[in-house]
Parts: structure tokens; sequence; C-alpha cells
């Protein structure tokens, strides 16, 4: 495996390039040179990296939504009514699964599709088949920063195409949009080419332009234990770090316990923050995403609402920099316009009613953030040593060995040996822990806490109250208490 944690050179990065930008027509709109002087003349008030600082200096929490259409003028008219009518912050292109899939030529299909059937057929905009100058259109055309979502193990056209049109985030990274999205990518491929990403982003930053970057925290947002997401935004952040990022946004999904919710948010930062200072990264911004629940929704509006609110109010109390907000829709599918407008004004409502308020700390909160940190820390450490020091290396090892393994990851590269389910208290616990090398007592402490689920429940500890958990919330409870 020749993978390394290495900064590419100019000369990799540039050999490299080539045959990127001639995966599609579009590629050739790309000119970098051109790119850094168009993306040196964004205002500072569309520049996503600098209103995450902001935010995070004022300790004000952003709310953005995802969203994402077929076809330019909707696409435009969609953002910009999530931003008047819907009160955004930062504004998402939610872009198509084929386009993830690189499957350009079926969203041409669909492109054509959309234009004759007056509405979109695609799940998401098509950034790579609009090109720059579809995508410059867009960002020209709204009053926000912009950022690309969406979940593409090979993203490199995409990060290409969308940076030199002035949108200036792109989520994802070599684990997050691999293990959640893809069947059969190597992790070893997918870290090359988020570290092509990345050093696109580290070429533009070494220009003076500042850009942001934000690993997807919730992965397969089932039941996720927060120690198991926070480790693999800590390796994305490291990796990035190491190409030259300077602003990164660190994610994690609301798993609805509220102590251990804010736990996660907090340790995440702050054990990022270590991580980057430990390898010498000391210049890197970092932000907090917090996703509204990921899970399954009930399909009753109002009661999506109090899904919604929850979620708020968990990033506002966390001080999470920003959250990611679902919509009355999430039971349904894609949203309209208004109802996705409506998720954002029901999250600002109680962010602003939050304003200033965080949960304090308690002996609770103190034990849960202390947790998820040891459990974090003897991931990264047996990745760094399997890896022989180096972290890519030792995150390829780490995933052939289950060192972290990911719930219910569709990808045949993740082991599938841990599997979770809440305790009594609805905090997400590790219920088979496969090969992630946890110290005894922290498997003892994952073990207590569901055996006082079980007694509670009058029930074994085992895999029913995994599948309980999953159907829990859509049917509107937290635990899926036995019926
Ligand atoms: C990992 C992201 C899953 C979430 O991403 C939402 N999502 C996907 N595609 C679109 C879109 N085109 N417009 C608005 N929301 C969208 C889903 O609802 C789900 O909540």
């Amino acid at each position: 495996m020749n993978l390394k944690n290495k900064k590419l050179t100019d000369e990799q990065f540039f050999s490299l390039r080539e045959e990127v930008l001639s995966q599609w027509p579009t590629g050739k709109e790309v000119d970098l040179q051109e790119a850094v002087d168009y993306l040196k003349q964004v205002p500072e008030e569309k520049n996503f990296a600098i209103k995450l600082e902001k935010a995070k200096k004022e300790g004000v929490t952003l709310a953005q939504p995802r969203a994402g259409v077929a076809l330019i003028d909707e696409h435009i008219e969609l953002l910009n009514y999530l931003d008047k009518e819907g009160g955004a912050d930062l504004l998402p292109s939610t872009i198509d699964s084929y386009t993830r899939q690189n499957r350009y030529n079926e969203c041409q299909v669909g492109i054509d599709e959309s234009i004759k059937a007056g509405r979109s057929l695609l799940n998401g905009f098509p950034g790579v088949n609009h090109g720059v100058k579809g995508c410059r259109k867009v960002f020209e055309s709204v009053n926000l920063p912009l950022q690309a979502r969406h979940g593409t193990p090979d993203s490199r056209l995409l990060a290409e195409i969308i940076h030199a049109s002035g949108w200036t985030s792109n989520e994802g990274g070599g684990i997050s949009y691999n293990i959640p999205y893809a069947k059969a990518v190597s992790v070893e491929k997918t870290l090359r080419d988020w570290q092509y990403c990345d050093r696109l982003v580290g070429f533009y930053e070494e220009q003076g332009i500042k850009i942001n970057r934000e690993p997807f925290g919730p992965l397969t947002g089932t039941l996720v234990p927060p120690s198991t997401s926070n480790v693999v935004a800590i390796i994305e952040a490291l990796l990035a770090a190491e190409q030259g990022v300077k602003s990164i946004t660190v994610g994690y999904g609301q798993c609805g316990n509220l102590i251990q919710d804010v736990a996660a948010i907090r340790a995440l930062e702050e054990q990022t923050e270590q991580y980057l200072k430990k390898y010498g990264y000391n210049d890197v911004v970092v932000t907090t995403v917090f996703h509204q629940w990921m899970g399954g929704f009930p399909e009753d509006e109002s009661k999506a609402f109090g899904v919604i609110s929850l979620g708020a109010s968990t990033a506002a109390l966390a001080g999470a920099t920003k959250v990611i907000v679902k919509t009355p829709h999430e039971a349904i599918g894609i949203p309209t316009k208004e109802a996705n407008a409506s998720g954002i004004k029901a999250t600002k409502m109680a962010i602003n009613l939050l304003e200033g308020q965080r949960l304090a700390m308690s002996k609770e909160l103190e034990l849960e953030i202390n947790v998820i940190k040891a459990e974090t820390k003897c991931m990264l450490d047996k990745i760094f040593e399997i890896g022989g020091g180096d972290l890519a290396i030792g995150t390829v090892k780490a995933f052939e060995q289950g060192v972290v393994d990911i719930p219910f990851g569709p990808s045949k590269y993740n082991l599938g040996k841990m599997m979770p389910a809440r305790d009594n208290n609805g905090a997400v616990r590790y219920l088979m822990t496969g090969n992630i090398p946890f110290s005894k007592e922290l498997l003892d402490f994952n073990r207590e806490r569901l055996e006082e689920r079980g007694k509670y429940e009058g029930r074994e500890v085992d895999f029913q109250m995994t599948v309980d958990d999953i159907f829990a919330v859509g049917k509107g409870k937290l635990i899926g208490r036995p019926e």
C-alpha cells in the first residue's frame, strides 16, 4: 500500500489533476488561476469558513438546511426561498445520487427529463453536469455562503468544479463518504481521493483563500455511538490538516439522550483540537456541526416538528457552531420548499430562545464526556500503532481489523461486528464491540448501563434491543421498550 498520510507534492497533485478534469466535459471549465482570481473576489459574508469562524467567536449556532433540485433556475429559487422565508444562515446544494456515483451520463438524462417534465426528476443538484458556468450562476444568484453536501466516494471533479464556482465548503471524507455510502469502494482508494480534495483546498489556502471542509459526522445515522463518529471525524480532520486545510467543521448526528449528545459535541471539539495540536497543526479553526435526528422520522408533521425542535435545542445547549435542519417531510422524501423552510423556522425559533444558554456541567455530563474521549482514544491509539505511526495506513488496517466499526455500514470494507443499543436513559452504548480495543473498564461501563435496561425491562440484553431502538423514534419514543 503506497498510501501515506503525507501532503501531496505539487507534482503529485497536478499530475492527478489532468485525469480528474477529463472525467466529464465540464472539467475543462476549471482554470485554477482564473478560479483563484474568482474566489478572491468572494465577499466575506459569502465565505463559508469566515462565517463559521465568526459564529464560533460569537458563540452562536447557525442553521443550515439540505436542498437540491435538478435545474439551475429552480435550484436558485429554492435556495433564495430558504434564505428569505426560512431564515437559513448557510446554504447547501445537496448533490444528486448519480453525481455521487460519478454517473454523469445518467445525470444528463435526468436533467433533460426534468426539463421535459417541468419538475426535478433528480434527488439533488447535478453540480458536475452544470459545470462551473452553472454553479457560478447559482453562487452569484444567492446571498449566503454555499456548500456542496452529498455522499460521494470520489468527489475530486465535483470539488474542482464547486470550488472554482465560489462555493467555499465541501462536505465529506475518505471514511464518512465511503462506509455509509458505498458497497465496494476500498478505504485506501477513498482516503487517497479525499487527500486530493483536501490538497485542492490546501492549494487555495496557500493562495490566501479560506475554504471549509466538513467530514460527514452522522455516518449511517443509525445508533452510531458518539465515540465511533468522533473517531472518524478526528481522523478526517487530521488527514485534511496534513493536506493544508485550515477550516474544519467536525460533526455528529443526534442520538437523542440530551446529556450524551451535548457531551459528544463538547468531546468532539476538544479532542479534535487536542489531536490537531498534538500533530503540529496549530493554525486550524475547528467548528462543530450537530445534525438533527438522522434516523426514522414520524410521518405526522406535528410530531416531526417535535423531533426538529429537540435537535435544535440540543445543538444550542451544546454550543454547536452549526445545526443541520430536518423537515416535516423527512418521513416522506424530498421536502417541498415550504416544508424545508418551516424546518428552518422552527429550528431558529428554538435556537433564538436558547441564545446564550448552555447545558451546565454536571457529574453526568462530565462522565459522558470522559467516556467518549476515553473510547475515542482507545481506537486512535490502536490506529497509530497498527499504522506504524501513519494515520492513513492505520485507518485502512483499522477497518480491515474492526478497530473502527460503523454500525449498519453497507461497505464490505467495514467489519460489521459492532452492535449498539440504548441504555435505560436512551444513551447509545456498545452492545457488542467486535474487535474495538476498549479497555476492560470501558467494556464494563457499557455492559453495566445495558444491564440496567435489561433489568428494568425484564429482558435479556441482546440484539432485540437494537432492533426495537431502530424503530422507536418513528413510533414516537426514544427507547424501544418491549411492547
Ligand atoms: C445524509 C443526508 C440525509 C438527509 O438528506 C435529506 N436530503 C437528501 N436529498 C435532499 C434534497 N434534494 N433536498 C432536501 N433534503 C434532502 C434527506 O431528507 C435526509 O434528511
